[in-house]
């Protein structure tokens, strides 16, 4: 990738971005988070404000949420994410001399992507490139549906796939990758510019509100990267795309464009446009039914990669319970907590912003050097909040489930429930409990989990939680220090 045709790439993308945080209001697509304000009559009414609350949640906030959730992950990693799971590859040809590679020089790259390559500091293959990039690099072209969770490599790999398949002497779109927002769009078109470092005949070119170009013209780009509802109408109302020359279609994060019905839509409305030997390469952190159906449509005959992700295990997490009755007596437990042990660092899950900021303020009253992590950030300033506490700036870090959704801090030891996590239906969610307290067995790290409980609603909500789990919790008295010691040790 030219550094003069990238920095000129750049500037459209900031102008684009510009531009586009202009039109956010008025338009669907693209749309930054956007969330109704809590209402005080809301948080004093606690778990069964929180179900309203939740149960009122728009199709389109889930999107958002998971859109932001995905490109927060991608802002606070900065490696490969460990995994020790084997893969499982489903090929529609069992006799196909598809193979698996140990190294980048086995795939024959182009040497200013070899290049590339080792320029980004990947020595070899991941897990998931090992099977998905012979796939994707052979001829005649294979089709791909590939799963595993994020931050494994699989931007990485589609990228070098779309480098590797664009001939750069033909100027005009080549590869077609969709992503469900502007945001994704562009960190994808960064490891685009990375990879193509050395590359610099090839172009790219970002389909994306915001990004006026003339009417009538032609892109020159080999590459598009875009949104679905801008690439649909560049190739079908504006034509700067001919898509019947489109020869790989990347579609990036199912299982977040799934979470929008018009995305989904728009996807497939895409892939019926592109030429049948067209290679169509599908990608998902998840692989839930929905985006199993939806994948099957975007992809024909596809070969299949999956990672299953590491199981979290509760084996090696100490559980207990507080019973209160007021969030003042929730907060007085924690104070006592505090003042009876050392807590490295903890996180501390509330179920509104509401009461994470009360806490928040309440814990810095205290000394505390707390850090809140609130719905209401932008992704890069959430991003930074969870840098700062990783970095150990502050010890406590208050959240809402929503925000920390992922979020692997190794170095935490406690994990406080200030409200215990329910589905919008006010059902314990136990997958949300797990992740909060659970370690991946390999790590094997003792914690130490403590849930506040404050009416006979949530003392339920923990007798199932309890039940599901099959491991006791057991109950803490916070006015004992002996005891709240004892746990410590
Ligand atoms: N072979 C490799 N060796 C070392 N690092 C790698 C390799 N492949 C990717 N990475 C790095 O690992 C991180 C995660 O990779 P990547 O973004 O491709 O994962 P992903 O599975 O696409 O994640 P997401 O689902 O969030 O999009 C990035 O920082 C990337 O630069």
């Amino acid at each position: 990738m030219a550094t003069d045709s990238w920095a000129l790439a750049v500037d459209e993308q900031e102008a684009a971005a510009e531009s586009i945080s202009n039109l956010q209001l008025n338009e669907k697509e693209d749309k930054p988070k956007e969330k109704p304000e809590e209402n005080g009559a809301k948080a004093a009414a606690g778990e069964k404000t929180e179900k309203t609350e939740k149960t009122e949640k728009t199709e389109e906030d889930d999107s958002e949420d998971k859109a932001a959730q995905s490109l927060l992950n991608k802002l606070i990693r900065s490696n490969l994410v460990n995994t020790t799971n084997q893969v499982e590859v489903l090929q529609r040809d069992p006799n196909s001399p598809l193979y698996s590679v140990k190294s980048f020089e086995e795939l024959r790259l182009k040497p200013p992507l070899l290049q590339g390559v080792y320029a980004m500091g990947f020595n070899r293959p991941s897990k998931i490139q090992e099977n998905a990039l012979p796939m994707m690099l052979a001829e005649p072209p294979q089709n791909l549906i590939a799963q595993s969770q994020s931050g494994t490599g699989k931007t990485a790999a589609f990228v070098l796939a779309m480098l590797s398949h664009v001939d750069p002497n033909n100027k005009w779109p080549q590869c077609l990758c969709v992503s469900p927002t502007y945001e994704l769009a562009l960190q994808t078109g960064k490891v685009i510019e990375q990879m193509g470092k050395f590359y610099p005949e090839v172009k790219l070119v970002y389909a994306i509100r915001g990004n006026k170009l003339e009417r009538g013209m032609k892109l020159q780009e080999q590459i598009v990267i875009g949104t679905p509802g801008t690439v649909l109408d560049w190739c079908q109302k504006l034509r700067f795309i001919d898509p019947k020359k489109i020869n790989v279609f990347v579609l990036d994060e199912a299982d977040v464009m799934i979470a929008t019905q018009g995305h989904q839509d728009q996807s497939i409305r895409i892939q019926r446009m592109l030429p049948k030997t067209c290679q169509m390469l599908l990608f998902s952190a998840t692989f839930e039914e929905s985006v199993w159906n939806f994948a099957k449509r975007i992809v024909p005959d596809p070969n299949i990669i999956k990672l299953k992700r590491e199981e979290e295990t509760l084996d090696t997490i100490k559980q207990y319970y507080v019973v209160c009755n007021s969030k003042e007596e929730k907060f007085q437990a924690l104070c006592n907590i505090y003042g009876a042990i050392t807590i490295a660092q903890a996180m501390i899950f509330c179920h509104t912003r509401r009461t994470a900021g009360w806490l928040a303020g309440e814990l810095s009253k205290e000394g505390h050097q707390v850090a809140l992590l609130s719905g209401e950030m932008q992704v890069e300033q959430r991003a930074a909040v969870i840098e700062r506490f990783r970095g150990g700036k502050e010890k406590v870090l208050v959240t809402t489930n929503v925000c920390a959704r992922g979020i692997d801090v190794e170095q935490v030891s406690v994990v406080i429930n200030f409200d215990l996590p329910v589905d919008k239906d006010g059902n314990p969610d136990n997958e949300t409990y797990l992740h909060r307290i659970g370690r991946t067995g390999r790590f094997g790290k003792r914690g130490l989990a403590i849930n506040m409980v404050d009416s006979k609603f949530s003392m339920n909500v923990l007798h199932r939680i309890q039940e599901h789990f099959n491991k006791k919790i057991e109950k803490l008295n916070t006015d004992d220090l002996d005891e709240i010691e004892k746990i410590a040790n």
